[in-house]
């Protein structure tokens, strides 16, 4: 039996470990790529020597046909074709993928005492045209005029001028790393690059026009591809005018096809239409928050990177409901300290993507973050990706600009994280206003406000409505509730605008929730400017919102998490930490001999019983192998038993990344199992027992 001793574990991190300076983190994935983002930190990290590992370049392809070899996930309806944008988890990605929930609930929604929901993912249309999402939930799209390919507008201005920077790089003898893949390999479009100089000012062009391609609108879009002769790479055809695509499927609820539905394309929503439940539950309160775990929706134009841009994904999706007036976060203390990478607005204008490296307190008190609740939430995005394996030091978060954000958001930054793709927006985290539910209350007039006692009592002038019931009933009839609820549903503006209607034409028109008007007139609705004593003050919350693709980070945390061992380019290893990793232990028994089996019943019961996944693995390749194959599962941890097991009871524990291999009694070594899989670091935890060296007498 082949073991490796090694005298040093391997470093690892974790979110309680975390020292509140970049450098002080060890990468796991090993990369010796050019760029300062694959630079693995020497501080930490023990010698190739020791750890048996070693820096190949990072191979995409390599990883790629580890994930599908080991059935991390795979095309969807692969034998009948596949469909773009679609993909199916197997056993180890589901596992993952369970992981990262469990982790996300943890961190959030119980560290956080957040109100947990499952709303419909079928969508009433209303909903979503009222949220805005029927008329703007668009991206440009352009067509190959000729042959009627699609493309996204801003994907292929990126990818052309991409690969012309590619070019030049290439023609002044640079080395180039190949950025742009299609990991289900078939049908692979990308931008091929030709070695052309270009002029140092166009090189710069190119790079500006890069930096701000999120900002872009249709027009600009358009004009961009005429202005840098942009045609559709593979014919060399013109591309027409860019023109909106809504990226929702529709649909239809029930048989008559009266009821127009959507798949949603986030969970949002579902979360806004029952605000007015949700503070009744929390005590009519704020600040609280809401969360919700679940799939959406979004027909991409061109599906494209594997589980980056998908057709049907996972999200995770908090509300944090907040006083417009007090956005300060009683929590904000216990974060203020964490060092993040900055990417504000104004460098992305200036064409420049150069990070700032300041700790989130500082971020707020300068103004560059809005307020402290954006602040705490995009510290604790960060500190939860690092806690699942997310190398910091390829994470940023950059903040968007002006006309990427939407017309109503007071702020807004994208947790990105850096793959072989390029950066890659994982989270988003913005603070939306009082948008969604100052427009769902507007359309079905039902008011989402919160009632707050005030401290003292105060005199305010405000407009106030009367309605003569005697005769509104008569003449609204059954609607007669519907109309006076939209008219008690106007705001002290609204009520402003509408006074002066009824004074210069005596009647005004009410739009009620069916969607109908009613002609009021003035003779039985007053609108009077009054002096009153107000002890409650109503307002609409502001919602700050952090949004997370599941399948994004997934991918990215085993793009960090992948190496190969020094000794074999092929034997991959996927260093995940314990918590998420699938399977936690592998059970190796030395034989297949029957003496075992009630050894390996009894472990993988305590085990089991423990809560800790484990796998028997009794097939008849070598031990080497087998731990490899589990290597590659990113199985932690390995015991094996042998015939010691069986005279003396003890166990030896192999761990991955390291290989090195302590030895003990079977419920010590259980015991340690347990604790490292609770969060335990192998570097302490291994010093619990004596290090096997294949030749001690136990
Ligand atoms: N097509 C998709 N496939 C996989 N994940 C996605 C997709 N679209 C969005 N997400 C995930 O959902 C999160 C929140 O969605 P959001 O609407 O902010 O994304 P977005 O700005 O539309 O993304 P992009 O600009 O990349 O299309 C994103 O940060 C991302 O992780």
């Amino acid at each position: 039996m082949l073991r490796t001793l090694v005298s040093r574990p391997f470093h690892t991190y974790s979110s309680s470990t975390y020292q509140p300076t970049l450098g002080a983190f060890t990468s796991r994935a090993c990369f010796t790529t050019s760029s300062s983002f694959h630079a693995r930190s020497k501080m930490a990290a023990p010698s190739s020597s020791e750890v048996n590992k070693t820096a190949h370049a990072f191979e995409r392809s390599a990883l790629e046909g580890l994930l599908i070899k080991r059935f991390f996930f795979c095309p969807a309806f692969e034998i009948y074709g596949g469909v773009k944008g679609l993909f199916d988890y197997g056993p180890p990605g589901s596992s993952l993928q369970a992981n990262i929930i469990d982790t996300w609930r943890k961190h959030f929604i119980i560290e956080e005492e957040m109100l947990e929901l499952d709303t419909t993912i079928m969508t009433l249309s209303d909903v979503l045209k009222t949220s805005g999402h029927v008329d703007k939930f668009t991206d440009w799209m352009v067509k190959d005029v000729k042959t009627n390919e699609v493309f996204r507008a801003d994907h292929l201005v990126e990818g052309v001028l991409e690969a012309r920077l590619k070019g030049d790089k290439e023609a002044r003898g640079a080395k180039v790393e190949e950025k742009e893949d299609d990991p289900t390999k078939k049908k692979k479009k990308k931008v091929k690059s030709v070695a052309i100089q270009l002029e140092d000012s166009v090189v710069a062009e190119y790079e500006s026009i890069l930096a701000q391609i999120d900002n872009f609108n249709g027009k600009e879009l358009g004009e961009l591809i005429r202005a840098q002769k942009i045609v559709s790479p593979e014919t060399g055809n013109e591309v027409s005018e860019p023109v909106e695509f809504n990226l929702m499927f529709d649909t239809q609820i029930g048989p008559t096809g009266q009821i127009k539905g959507y798949l949603r394309p986030e969970t949002a929503q579902g979360h806004f239409v029952n605000f007015n439940r949700l503070l009744e539950f929390n005590n009519g309160r704020v600040p609280f928050a809401s969360a919700q775990i679940g799939k959406s929706f979004r027909n991409e134009i061109s599906p494209r990177s594997g589980l980056l841009r998908v057709r049907e994904f996972t999200m995770a999706e908090i509300e944090h409901f907040v006083d417009p007036l007090d956005k300060a976060h009683d929590r904000f203390e216990s974060v203020k300290h964490i060092k993040l990478n900055l990417l504000p607005k104004d460098v992305q204008t200036e064409g420049r993507t150069d990070l700032s490296q300041l700790t989130i307190g500082e971020a707020v008190a300068s103004g560059m973050v809005d307020n402290e609740t954006l602040g705490y939430f995009i510290a604790r995005i960060f500190l939860f990706l690092i806690k699942i394996g997310i190398n910091p030091e390829r994470l940023r978060f950059r903040q968007h600009m002006a006309n990427e954000m939407a017309h109503y958001a007071a702020d807004c930054w994208d947790a990105e994280i850096h793959t072989s793709y390029g950066w890659i927006e994982c989270v988003g985290c913005a603070d939306r206003s009082a948008y969604d539910l100052s427009v769902h209350s507007a359309k079905t007039q039902n008011k989402m406000v919160v009632r707050q006692p005030l401290k003292e009592v105060r005199i305010v002038e405000k407009m106030v409505v009367g309605l003569d019931k005697k005769v509104f009933g008569p003449r609204f009839k059954k609607d007669a509730k519907i109309v006076e609820d939209a008219i008690m549903a106007f705001d002290e503006e609204k009520l402003k605008e509408v006074a002066a209607e009824l004074a210069e034409k005596q009647s005004t028109t009410v739009r009620a929730s069916n969607g109908q008007d009613y002609e009021v007139p003035s003779s039985i609705f007053t609108i009077t400017p009054t002096t009153i004593r107000e002890q409650v003050r109503e307002f609409v919350p502001n919602v700050i919102e952090p949004s997370f693709g599941i399948g994004r980070i997934l991918y990215s945390l085993l793009e960090h998490s992948y190496w190969a061992r020094e000794d074999d380019v092929n034997r991959g290893v996927l260093s995940l930490p314990p918590t998420i990793a699938p399977i936690k232990v592998l059970i190796v028994p030395i034989s297949g001999n029957t003496e075992f089996k009630p050894l390996i019943r009894e472990v993988s019961q305590t085990l089991r019983g423990l809560g800790i996944a484990s796998r028997v693995d009794d097939s008849g390749a070598s031990i080497g192998k087998r731990y490899a194959r589990n290597d590659e599962l990113g199985t932690p941890f390995g015991v094996t038993l042998d015939f010691a097991s069986l005279k003396n009871g003890t166990m030896t524990l192999r761990e991955r990344d390291t290989t090195l291999q302590v030895i003990g009694k079977i419920d010590e070594v259980i015991k340690l199992v347990a604790d490292l899989c609770s969060g335990l670091e192998w570097s302490e935890g291994s010093k619990r027992l004596p290090a096997y060296t294949g030749e001690q007498e136990i």
